[in-house]
């Protein structure tokens, strides 16, 4: 949705200019030479363009003008943002505190967008006409580059048709037979882990590095019933692999800010390791997972055992070539892995932080699994945690203040409207996580602190988990998105984080082993924290 005057438009009208004169050098000012008058030419078509589009356009003439816009151009903000470190989506934040509006703002940067803040603009986007808006061309282009055409890379019918043969393997059932194997994951990590304290110095982990192997070895036993056992075993190839893309990295960055610029195609080409490594690597894990589905075929073929994970779900479906079989297993691990890990190393940092919360979520864990690390037979994990209010209120006030995906993109895909606006064809839309779940305007004052009682109300003297965070309507949280391009996995990933979290609370106590003001959220995919996380832990 932008200005008909471009660059090449306008570079375009003034060579066009120039020729004329040369054509008819009467129509010259006779003290000019002609190359100081395509000089002069030139300079005077781009300073127009630039007083049009910073100054005219936007104001006088964009569709969109009519929406609260900030006082100051985005572009000095942006410059501040990358001096100061601050993470993703906190520009976005300051620009939605401090301009009044009813849930949509419109940014100028280098090109146009709608910035959504506020529950009815967010409900239009997400449930009422999902299929209005679709994920940018660029980010399409490099999801299917890396996860081919899995659930998350399709849009429009083809989306549709993948969603509903999916939902299936996600049902709430379906995660309920999951829990046990969750569990015994979660409790295996704990013990390798306090394995590695005896040879760590001061009881000092890298925990951001730790989590990424423990739900790699979920998603591996839940997606594909095979465990990577990457938490005892570094070397995994698969786990190098995987490793080697979320590593944050500089060089990452700027890749991925050329694919969002510049073809695909053209930026490949660039004689650079990055792209050379994402395209080993995801080839590499591309590979792996094929096998990875023959062999599930053919264990399925032989009725070998009862399969519940995903994959064999789907392939029991008959609803999946085997090119979209592996594309989905890609999308679950790459969707499902460093999603989690990201949680959970947040809430060990939250709870490092807040050593009450931690001593109080532990009492509660040793009432409810007196026997820990052991279930007694017929326990039903899924109800025993799904209830408990600290580990879902810390679980919950987590997820709001560290969204893994603290921004993404839509593009309106025809002429449609939002909140009764019209919007047109080709608008660019910013719904950002980190701006909605820590927006005073939603979450009052105390909306950037760490208050997991906030999910937490006290009935009849008993204390039970709520849904809402005291918040007036589910859009205030906004982590997994909502409606059906929402995560499909967040039952699942609630699942996995409450045995993780509760596995690991029961066996350790911890602080922060580094300097609080290097624990930076930051990264190329998900929101990690971009200089690790140190903990100094200690069983209890
Ligand atoms: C705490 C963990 C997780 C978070 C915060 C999270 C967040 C999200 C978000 C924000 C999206 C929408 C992305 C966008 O459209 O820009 C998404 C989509 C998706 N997620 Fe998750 N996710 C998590 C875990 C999982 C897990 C465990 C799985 C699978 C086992 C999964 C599978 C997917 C898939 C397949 C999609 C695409 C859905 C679609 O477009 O229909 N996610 N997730």
């Amino acid at each position: 949705m932008d200005s008909n005057f471009t660059l090449p438009r306008v570079t375009l009208i003034a060579l066009l200019e120039i020729m004329l004169l040369k054509e008819y050098p009467e129509a010259r000012p006779s003290q000019m030479s002609l190359p100081a008058l395509a000089a002069a030419i030139l300079a005077i078509h781009y300073i127009s363009l630039l007083i049009w589009l910073m100054f005219i356009y936007p104001f006088y003439f964009h569709p969109l003008r009519n929406f609260p816009a900030p006082k100051y151009t985005l572009i000095s903000r942006t410059w501040r943002r990358i001096r100061t470190k601050t993470p993703p989506g906190q520009l976005l934040l300051e620009v939605a505190e401090s301009t009044p509006n009813d849930g949509i703002i419109v940014v100028q940067g280098h090109s146009t967008h709608l910035v959504i803040t506020k529950p009815g603009p967010l409900a239009d986007i997400l449930v009422h006409r999902p299929y209005d808006f679709a994920k940018l061309d660029s980010v399409r282009e490099f999801l299917q580059q890396s996860l081919g055409d899995g659930l998350i890379a399709v849009e429009g019918d083809r989306h549709k048709f993948m969603r509903k043969n999916t939902q299936p393997a996600f049902k709430f059932s379906q995660i309920k037979e999951l829990y046990p194997m969750m569990w015994k994951i979660a409790v295996t990590f704990t013990e390798i882990l306090k394995g590695e304290l005896q040879g760590a110095e001061g009881g000092l982990v890298e925990m951001s590095r730790w989590s990424g192997k423990a739900t790699l070895d979920i998603i591996g036993l839940a997606a594909f019933g095979r465990n990577f056992r990457s938490i005892e075993n570094p070397d995994d190839a698969l786990v190098r692999n995987y490793e080697e893309i979320f590593r944050p990295k500089k060089s990452k960055f700027a890749y991925f800010i050329l694919m969002r610029t510049f073809p695909r195609r053209l930026v490949n080409m660039l004689p650079w390791d990055v792209a050379r490594m994402f395209k080993e690597t995801m080839a590499n894990i591309r590979a792996i997972c094929a096998q990875m589905v023959k062999e599930k075929r053919e264990a399925i073929a032989k009725k070998e055992e009862n399969h519940v994970d995903i994959l064999s779900l789907l392939i029991k479906s008959d609803n999946f070539s085997e090119t979209e079989l592996i594309d989905q297993m890609l999308t679950f691990m790459a969707a499902g892995h460093e999603t989690t890990a990201s949680v959970l190393t947040w809430t060990t940092y939250l709870l490092a932080l807040h050593p009450s919360w931690q001593s109080d979520l532990r009492s509660e864990l040793r009432r409810a699994l007196p026997d820990f690390p052991w279930l007694p037979a017929g326990t039903d994990l899924a109800s025993v945690l799904e209830h408990l209010p600290h580990l879902n209120g810390i679980l919950n006030e987590s997820l709001r203040l560290y969204p893994t995906v603290p921004v993404t993109l839509r593009g309106a895909v025809r002429d449609t409207t939002i909140s009764g606006h019209a919007v047109p064809k080709g608008t660019e839309i910013i719904m950002s996580p980190w701006v909605v779940n820590r927006y005073t305007a939603l979450w009052g004052p105390d909306a950037t602190e760490f208050r997991p009682g906030r999910w937490i109300t006290t009935v009849n003297g008993e204390k039970k988990a709520n849904n809402t965070g005291g918040a007036a309507s589910n859009y205030a949280q906004l982590t997994f998105l909502h409606g059906p391009r929402g995560c499909i996995g967040q039952g699942f990933a609630r699942a996995e984080l409450r045995c993780l979290i509760a596995a690991f609370v029961m066996q350790f106590g911890w602080e922060l082993g580094m300097d609080p003001r290097e624990v930076v959220p930051g990264g190329v995919i998900t929101n990690k924290p971009v200089n690790g996380l140190r903990l100094k832990l200690k069983t209890v």
